[in-house]
């Protein structure tokens, strides 16, 4: 089945991060695909999904690992569809270790880097709705709608409890 999306991530550990970016294409109406590809567990896996992405009609890629967050970047180094890393939360050193190894990538091979966890996965959701709108004015509508829904929800004093 073609897909807009590649959302791949590390281990199954990753999905409830991740499960966050799914919501929202969900919601958008765009179609994807949930993977599990690891640099360090599945390099084949990776090998090849980078290899067949672009070849497969994958626009986008949001790809979310922790620790030693490798995935996104060794994927932006095999394929030229743009890859939007995310930045699981670890507990021992709190996802800042998954930001650092994903954000500095080398002049040539880019990777767009969201914030550490949930909300940086919504976020790569988002992003990549954006972009898939440059080329599909429905989505370009369904997601000014989202937005603006978001905005009249935002309350415009604080309450207490
Ligand atoms: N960072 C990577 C890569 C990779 O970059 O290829 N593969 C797995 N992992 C990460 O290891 C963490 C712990 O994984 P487990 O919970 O399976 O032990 C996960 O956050 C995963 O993204």
């Amino acid at each position: 089945m073609a897909v807009d999306v590649g959302l791949i991530m590390g281990s199954q550990s990753d999905w409830p991060t991740m499960k966050e970016a799914a919501l929202i294409l969900d919601e958008l109406g765009i179609p994807y695909e949930a993977k599990i590809v690891s640099a360090h567990r599945t390099p084949d896996r990776l090998w090849s999904y980078g290899r067949e992405a672009a070849g497969r009609g994958i626009k986008v890629i949001i790809a979310g690992a922790g620790g030693a967050a490798h995935l996104p970047g060794m994927m932006a180094s095999k394929t030229r569809v743009p890859v939007i890393g995310v930045p699981v939360q670890t507990r021992a050193l709190s996802g800042v270790d998954s930001l650092y190894s994903i954000l500095q990538m080398p002049k040539g091979y880019p990777v767009a880097t969201m914030a550490i966890g949930a909300a940086g996965a919504a976020n790569a959701g988002l992003m990549a709705a954006g972009i898939l709108a440059l080329m599909d004015p429905a989505l370009a509508a369904r997601l000014d709608a989202w937005r603006t829904a978001l905005s009249a929800s935002i309350p415009e004093e604080p309450k207490d409890d």
